[in-house]
């Protein structure tokens, strides 16, 4: 179970750090070509100066498919870069119906190979289920995102008063969940909802986006969900630095979100 992989990497390495790997090539160090050649250097340096410090990778599809096959293949050469040990959350947040998320799935699973994806609850279960019924892998669903906008939606008063983000929460722990694979999204930026849906559903791992660039605070995050939320940095890691020592700036960043306090209390 693909689990295990997350909290074999998050004890090993100490951290429920995961690092996003969103490559905006606008920002890319100076010394780098911005294509998609220069978009591997750029992540694999990434990768190799923070391995030792999170519990998974995630890159964002939309950096790559914004340039076309070569950024598909600078998406592939990423991924093979990752450790083996490391497991890899592909966000897509994809969700559609039945037909097209089962290509959805084989594209996330079958070609790119990897362990995990973000997923829309928008369009219910059969929306979900190829994904879901893969039980090597791992969904996590969206539930009360990170932006501003998500209360549009998500904090929706249901008939028994409650947001609708909760009933999202209820379906994936009590409906959706049978494969024992499923995850919420939830924002750093709103540590009570966080620490509301951890209470009520403790077994489900949180994929926590939002710390560092979008003004979440870290422990706060750690005080509502302790070792459930995998916390995800994405600029405030890759963008540390655009000299040539970027990766290092990236480490210290990393490391400093990585306070002894914040790790996990593994012997
Ligand atoms: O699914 C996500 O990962 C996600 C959900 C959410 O509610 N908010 C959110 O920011 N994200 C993603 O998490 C990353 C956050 O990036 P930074 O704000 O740069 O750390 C981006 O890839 C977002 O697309």
């Amino acid at each position: 179970m693909v689990m295990q992989k997350f909290r074999a990497a998050a004890a090993s390495n100490r951290s429920t750090l995961c690092i996003g790997l969103d490559p905006d090539l606008a920002r890319l160090p100076e010394h780098l070509t911005r294509d998609a050649a220069g978009i591997v250097q750029f992540n694999q340096a990434i990768i190799e100066a923070t391995s030792d410090l999170v519990c998974a990778y995630k890159p964002n599809i939309a950096f790559y498919e914004a340039l076309g096959s070569a950024g598909w293949q600078a998406l592939k050469q990423t991924i093979a870069s990752i450790p083996g040990h490391l497991p890899i959350i592909l966000d897509a947040k994809r969700g559609d119906i039945g037909s097209t998320a089962k290509a959805y799935a084989s594209a996330a699973f079958d070609e790119l190979g990897v362990d995990a994806i973000t997923l829309s609850p928008y369009m219910g279960y059969d929306s979900l289920q190829p994904f879901l019924e893969r039980a090597d892998k791992t969904c996590f669903i969206l539930c009360r995102t990170s932006n501003p906008g998500g209360d549009d939606v998500q904090n929706l008063a249901l008939a028994n008063g409650e947001p609708l983000f909760l009933k999202i929460a209820e379906l994936v722990a009590e409906r959706w969940n049978g494969n024992q694979n499923c995850g919420l999204v939830v924002g750093a930026t709103y540590p009570s909802e966080i620490a509301t849906i951890h209470q009520r559903y403790p077994e489900l791992p949180l994929l926590v986006p939002g710390v560092g660039s979008q003004g979440g605070d870290i422990g706060a995050v750690l005080a509502a969900a302790g070792e459930q939320a995998i916390i995800n940095l994405s600029r405030s890691v890759l963008y540390a630095s655009s000299t040539s020592s970027f990766a290092e700036a990236a480490r210290d960043v990393a490391q400093r979100f990585l306070a002894p306090k914040q790790a996990l209390n593994h012997p």
